[in-house]
């Protein structure tokens, strides 16, 4: 059986990067995951089209820039964008598109699907590949989760991702999700699943994923991505080959892309650490790291503290400027 991997460390690994990649790093690091054999590389602000900002942070490159580059570098693989309704428009949508990008991707909080409805249709219309992420998926039980793929599905979405954010699922739970979503979906739309390392488990689960009708799986080299990273593109692949699932790229060609030529462009490795294990555990979504730390230092608190309170808010992607506010209450 077959299982088509996505690789987003130009885009998850915005986050761990401070969104400042350059237009070098990105035309090596697409030669070498092409080279390798990877189907689909995305790239764009960790936060999606229209993501630089003050809230998430500015890129050090236009993002469109970044996607025209990798459209232009890639031989065969196909470049994906992000986009989350609100931070970028419609139009972001159809600039990318005219820069090369071939599969839109689209990211709602879990229970909110009904606001990408008319981004799916645009994209659709445009000749372009959808995705739709069903972002903080531990939040929710598997009939809600599926109930919304059938929202993004009936819009146009191609497959639907069970998007484990915050890095908080374990196994079974992540095998529940996906298999209610292949059971809504049926033949409409296939079935993704993005992991985060939080617990250590984003290859465990996505094995546990694909065992459970996954057809699309998300790594990124050298888990370059917001928290502890995300699966392990390259350790996912030698996963596949024992298993018998077949992926298209040289396990050998991954690992030294990932050695060679991502971890140079890395500020460090990714860590699971405290901070990143409590995001796990708490169930908070990985790309407020770096803003925890950036408030922790700002107003002389504790990070994991900020985690803490925002695992306790129940803050979804879109709420950073909440961590101030929990810095400041801290503070005080
Ligand atoms: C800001 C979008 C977010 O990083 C999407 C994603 O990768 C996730 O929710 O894990
Ligand atoms: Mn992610």
């Amino acid at each position: 059986m077959k299982v088509r991997i996505t690789d987003t460390s130009l885009r998850d690994g915005s986050h761990h990067k401070r969104h400042q990649f350059t237009v070098d790093e990105v035309r090596s690091i697409v030669a070498a995951l092409d080279g390798a054999g990877v189907p689909v590389i995305e790239v764009t602000h960790g936060d999606g089209l229209g993501g630089s900002s003050f809230t998430y942070g500015f890129s050090k490159t236009p993002e469109q820039q970044l996607i025209r580059t990798a459209a232009e570098t890639a031989r065969n693989a196909q470049i994906a964008f992000l986009m989350l309704p609100g931070v970028g428009v419609k139009d972001d949508i159809l600039v990318a598109r005219d820069n090369g990008a071939s599969i839109c991707r689209i990211a709602t909080h879990c229970t909110e699907a009904d606001i990408a409805v008319q981004h799916f249709g645009l994209a659709r219309e445009r000749g372009l590949e959808t995705v739709g992420f069903l972002m903080m998926a531990h939040s929710q039980p598997p009939e809600v989760l599926a109930r919304q793929a059938r929202i993004m599905a009936d819009a146009g979405c191609q497959c639907v991702y069970v998007v484990d954010s915050a890095g908080a699922l374990v196994l079974e739970q992540v095998g529940d999700r996906v298999s209610a979503l292949v059971a809504e979906l049926g033949t409409d739309a296939q079935v993704g699943f993005h992991g985060h390392e939080n617990l250590g488990l984003a290859v465990a689960n996505s094995v546990a994923a694909y065992r459970a009708g996954a057809r699309q799986i998300d790594g990124s080299a050298r888990r370059f991505g917001a928290g502890a990273g995300n699966t392990p593109t390259e350790a996912f692949v030698g996963v596949c080959d024992k298993i018998g699932i077949d992926t298209g790229i040289d396990f050998f060609k991954i690992v030294d892309a990932a050695e060679d030529v991502v971890l140079p462009a890395m500020p460090e490795e990714c860590r699971l650490d405290r901070m990143a294990l409590l995001m796990g555990y708490a169930g908070v979504y990985s790309s407020f790291l770096k803003h925890a730390y950036r408030q922790a230092e700002r107003y002389g608190v504790s990070g994991a503290e900020i985690l803490v309170q925002a695992g306790k808010r129940k803050l979804v992607g879109g709420q950073e400027d909440q961590l101030a506010d929990i810095a400041i209450n801290l503070a005080r």
